[in-house]
């Protein structure tokens, strides 16, 4: 866990952060893959990247984008989690088209059909996934989620059915408690094939999730809760949002 001072200093430092974890894979491996997130602090840090001095660090070209979950709308639509990342950060860099993975619109090749449209995005995940290691989606290197004030992420809601998915790497939601009410989303098993989760709350709106989601309940209750990588879980945070945690967790013990 990281707390910063505030919102903004919280996704200059995320951004950077990023910048720096992109670097090193592409240092490593020779590509990168992060998985974006919807949401005020997701494209928030989205635009501290692209303001970042350090943004060109990053090779663009070398560098695949995914999604953790989509508003099902048509194209273009500017409630759709892809068209605010383009207007935040990929319209400013030379990403190439090709690794950019928008998760279909309601207007798409499999039209306003969702289950459809999650099996085609699993699908397209499927063939950029490392079949040595059996997964159903790629390991990527980070996997970006906002935390809803009800500790909900990606679309995953607390109590939802789609919380229960053990199989599909992706699923449409039908009812979301947050605006439209369908959706498509990672599932929890695809969320924790990413190398690194990193979990992102600002703001006095999510001291609540922030304490609920760190002391230890089920994932079905706190979906936040279930969203963690196989090598690291980090909760990036401003001080207003880690206001409501138990001592224990924040503010750090004094050496
Ligand atoms: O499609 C979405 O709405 C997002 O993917 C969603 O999961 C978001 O990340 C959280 O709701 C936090 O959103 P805020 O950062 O705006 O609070």
């Amino acid at each position: 866990m990281v707390v910063h001072r505030d919102k903004e200093l919280m996704a200059q430092a995320a951004a950077a952060r990023l910048i720096t974890k992109i670097v090193d894979a592409q240092a490593a491996r020779g590509s990168a893959s992060v998985v974006l997130t919807g949401g005020r602090n997701g494209n928030g840090l989205l635009a501290a990247l692209a303001a970042s001095p350090a943004r060109d660090a990053v090779d663009w070209a070398r560098l695949d984008l995914w999604w953790g979950d989509e508003r099902f709308l048509p194209a273009g639509d500017p409630d759709r989690n892809e068209v605010q990342a383009r207007a935040a950060l990929l319209d400013q860099v030379p990403v190439d088209p090709a690794r950019v993975h928008p998760m279909p619109a309601s207007d798409g090749p499999w039209g306003n059909d969702a289950e459809a449209a999650a099996e085609g995005y699993a699908a397209e995940l499927a063939t950029a996934r490392d079949v040595l290691n059996h997964d159903t989606v790629p390991r990527f290197d980070v996997l970006l989620l906002g935390v809803g004030p009800d500790t909900h992420v990606a679309s995953l809601f607390p109590e939802h059915p789609a919380l229960h998915e053990r199989e599909r790497p992706v699923v449409a939601v039908h009812g979301a408690p947050k605006p439209p009410p369908t959706r498509i989303s990672l599932t929890l098993p695809a969320i924790r094939t990413a190398r690194e989760v990193w979990l992102l709350a600002a703001g006095e709106d999510k001291a609540e999730a922030a304490r609920i989601a760190l002391s230890g309940p089920g994932e079905l209750q706190a979906p936040a809760a279930g969203a963690y990588g196989h090598s690291r879980t980090l909760w990036l945070l401003d001080r207003a949002a880690a206001s409501a945690l138990p001592p224990q967790l924040y503010p750090p013990a004094t050496a």
